[in-house]
């Protein structure tokens, strides 16, 4: 990277250059000579300057002065012309601006490749002109509320009255979202095939499963049926209904909204096969009988497979719940496997008790899915015969409503807004975001921040957890030293535990760099490559805080997880896909709730990504906002009252600073960021094809991307040996630890592999390119894991 040395600092010795030598400027535009030629001869004067100071012991000289004397210089003393970038700040900003960038751990590292970079300067302009129409947007009624209509009852949709009665009085659910009015009586009254799309936080769960419950509930199995003589389903009667999702956090959540709702109508029994637990306990629970099974394929195709006591000859509804994840985590064959065997065993098995009441006279199948991606049709094929499609009609005045069909919108009343962050400020622009927003309880009670692999929720989250997960761990290892001590006194017992409880493997932690004496905020983490207690831990506790509380995680928290209370999404890294981008803000702003998102991208060709986010809006954008990064920093970081000071400038790069001193000072907190930083670099290369023009790896600026990474590393040296340990490491593990233990198969139809360079692009040169250059930069890791 001949660029990457770019508004650098450098703890080189001082040359021996006279200070006020004239330097030659050459390459770039004009003006960028200008500016570099005005930057070098102001620089020159400052740095003079306080050698003077340093050198007459003035006791004002401040640390940067004594940095000198230790031989420290502003690496734009030799300036560099940036090769490709535009320079955004005049150049005496740029050095008027950073007076502290120089740092007592440089001293300390004897590393000649270290570089101490310069937070605000030599970033790179931000093309996009703001629209002052945009920020001045109307606010929007909410898409994905319960009908206020006055005449849309769950009764009126022709559910019992006592389900209705029980989603009214005891699950407070007062009218039907418009999806659920559109399900509902189909699936009540109809035995075709259904596909159900609709928005984010819709109500698409109850939408599916109200009727299943309704038709069961009625349903009758022949008289002699059940034990009772009342002619009711009893579990024993036979596996009437089965739903698969593709996590099991989903399963999870799916099974507790159905349990809420079989509480008024007890004799219907539901249960779930999505492993983490003995196979004998789950075939336990299938022998015992279930009328309702939700699962995940590649579980479900297991028992399928080796377990008799599983009996599908009932089967009357198969669910697919987000059906486009289903696909992408590479379900297709499994599913068709499912499919097949659902025929084959209705076929083999002997006709089922006639069904009376309201039992589907065939077997039904829905598709649930946001999308109607190629791949959700792919698996409707597979899946649905002569289907209906049931989604919300878009009104007449709709400018975008002929979109609908293929595409998805986010929640009409979701704030969103972007932020053009350069790479070396995006970690303090995260942290100052953080700042404002929790600064003090209430103005936001839980965020979500998305990142784009496991590697770097980690980094992320010891950086925000660091003063807190430090003096547990000092804690913990001055206990073990007296432990240690005593050992030697008493005699050693065999059965005494160890206590590897250190709070830097935990998952839940006081989020120190932005909680306040008066609000306390609890940063959660979750991927892929956790143990799956885990993630269920984190999550349940994430859901059921009432305290302010963050989650930071990758993808694997994008999709149908309904968490209470989220009122912010931050896309620190960009989603993967357009429809990722949807699913992920589509955490916040559900059943009609407000909700708001900030995403950050690049300054260059990132600003693409705003075309697309406009998109995503039912009015074409009118309601996008752009946040300006000085104003986030200056929310973070200034001190109320200075007004136009640049005071959080100073506060913001001693932060960073304190920051990289932290990495650097034990080597684990360096492999750390390096490992976060490389798996980053190599996650930005899986990109969706339609996008690689926007998130062109390269252009990234790895100099300056290191920096968010809190390294003083130059790139090409950043190498991290060795991949996480377990079965993350392979392509299957890592699916599995998205899904279930056996989606071995399912894999194999997976297409885009997030998080692996070596997928093939469209464009082979590209992809050449890009693989030379992950391959320049990055180290031995065979393997990541995006989770
Ligand atoms: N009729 C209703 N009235 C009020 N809240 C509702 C209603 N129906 C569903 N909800 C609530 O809306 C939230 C979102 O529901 P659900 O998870 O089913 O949405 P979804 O459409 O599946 O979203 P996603 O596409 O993100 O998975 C849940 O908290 C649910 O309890």
């Amino acid at each position: 990277m001949e660029d990457s040395n770019d508004g650098l600092l450098l703890n080189f010795s001082i040359s021996d250059r006279p200070l006020n030598t004239p330097t030659n400027f050459r390459g770039g535009r004009w003006k960028d000579r200008l500016n570099a030629k005005y930057g070098a001869r102001y620089r020159q004067k400052k740095i003079a300057s306080r050698l003077n100071a340093a050198t007459s012991g003035n006791p004002n000289t401040n640390e940067q002065g004594s940095d000198l004397r230790k031989g420290h210089i502003d690496a734009n003393d030799t300036p560099r012309l940036a090769k490709r970038q535009r320079v955004e700040d005049p150049p005496q900003q740029a050095i008027t601006r950073h007076p502290t960038t120089f740092s007592r751990s440089a001293e300390k590292t004897e590393n000649p490749r270290q570089i101490i970079s310069s937070l605000f300067s030599f970033n790179p302009a931000s093309n996009t002109v703001t629209d002052q129409e945009q920020n001045d947007a109307t606010p929007t009624e909410p898409s994905n509320a319960p009908l206020v209509d006055g005449i849309s009852t769950f009764t009126s949709l022709g559910l019992s009255p006592t389900l209705s009665a029980h989603l009214r009085l005891k699950l407070e659910l007062k009218a039907p979202t418009a999806i659920q009015k559109a399900v509902i009586p189909e699936l009540v009254k109809d035995d075709s095939d259904a596909f159900i799309q609709a928005e984010t936080g819709s109500g698409k769960t109850l939408a599916y499963l109200l009727p299943i419950i309704q038709r069961i509930s009625a349903g009758k199995t022949g008289s002699a049926s059940n034990l009772y003589g009342d002619g009711r389903v009893r579990r024993g009667s036979g596996l009437f209904a089965i739903i698969l999702a593709p996590t099991r956090e989903l399963c999870r959540q799916i099974s507790t909204v159905l349990e809420s709702l079989l509480r008024c109508v007890h004799w219907i029994v539901a249960g779930t096969v999505i492993g983490g637990e003995k196979k004998k306990s789950e075939k336990a629970r299938l022998r015992k009988g279930l009328n309702i099974l939700v699962a995940t394929p590649g579980r479900l195709m297991d028992h399928l497979e080796n377990t008799e006591a599983l009996d599908v000859s009932n089967v009357r509804w198969l669910v697919l719940d987000e059906g486009d994840r289903l696909m992408e985590l590479g379900f297709e064959a499994a599913i068709l496997g499912i499919v097949e065997r659902l025929e084959k065993r209705s076929q083999l098995t002997k006709a089922p008790a006639p069904p009376a009441g309201s039992l589907p006279n065939r077997k039904v199948t829905v598709l649930c899915s946001a999308t109607m991606k190629m791949d959700v049709q792919r698996l409707g094929e597979i899946s649905l015969k002569e289907a209906v499609h049931l989604k919300v009609s878009p009104s007449d005045d709709d400018e975008v409503g002929a979109r609908f069909d293929d595409d998805f919108s986010a929640p009409a009343q979701l704030k969103q807004s972007y932020a053009i962050v350069p790479a070396k400020l995006r970690l303090v622009a995260l942290v100052a975001v953080l700042k404002r927003a929790f600064i003090r309880r209430g103005s936001v009670m839980k965020a979500i921040i998305f990142i784009s692999c496991a590697d770097s929720v980690d980094f992320h989250f010891q950086i925000f957890c660091r003063h807190a997960i430090d003096a547990e761990n000092n804690a913990v290892s001055s206990a073990r030293e007296d432990r240690a001590g005593e050992e030697k006194r008493l005699p050693v017992s065999k059965e005494e535990p160890t206590d590897d409880k250190h709070i830097g493997m935990s998952t839940i932690a006081p989020a120190t760099a932005f909680s306040t004496p008066d609000n306390r905020v609890m940063l959660h983490r979750l991927h892929g490559s956790l143990p799956q207690s885990a993630r269920t831990s984190t999550l349940a506790a994430f859901a059921r805080s009432k305290d302010p509380a963050v989650l930071v995680c990758t993808d694997v928290a994008s999709r149908g997880l309904d968490l209470p209370n989220v009122d912010f999404v931050i896309e620190y890294d960009p989603p993967f896909s357009k429809d990722d981008h949807l699913h992920r803000v589509g955490r916040t702003a559900r059943a009609g709730r407000s909700g708001r998102a900030l995403i950050y991208l690049l300054p260059g060709d990132e600003e693409g990504y705003i075309e697309i986010l406009k998109e995503s809006y039912r009015d074409g954008g009118r309601g996008l906002r752009r946040s300006n990064t000085d104003e986030l920093l200056k929310k973070g970081f200034g001190s109320p009252g200075i007004g136009s000071g640049k005071d959080w400038e100073e506060k913001a790069t001693e932060w960073q600073l304190e920051v990289e001193r932290w990495t650097l000072e034990d080597p684990k907190h360096l492999e750390m960021a390096r490992r976060a930083y490389q798996s980053h670099v190599r996650a930005y290369a899986t990109h969706v094809a339609a996008e690689r023009n926007i998130f062109d790896i390269k252009n990234l600026h790895l100099g300056h991307l290191a920096k968010a990474f809190a390294l003083r590393d130059k790139p090409g040296s950043i190498k991290i040996s060795g991949a996480r340990g377990g079965k993350e490491t392979t392509k299957a593990g890592r699916q599995d630890n998205d899904t279930m233990g056996k989606s071995q198969s399912a894999s194999k139809g997976n297409k885009r592999q997030r998080g692996n360079p070596d997928v093939p692009t469209t464009d082979p040169a590209g992809a050449a390119k890009m693989k030379a250059k992950i391959r320049e930069h990055m180290a031995s890791v065979s393997e990541f894991n995006i989770g």
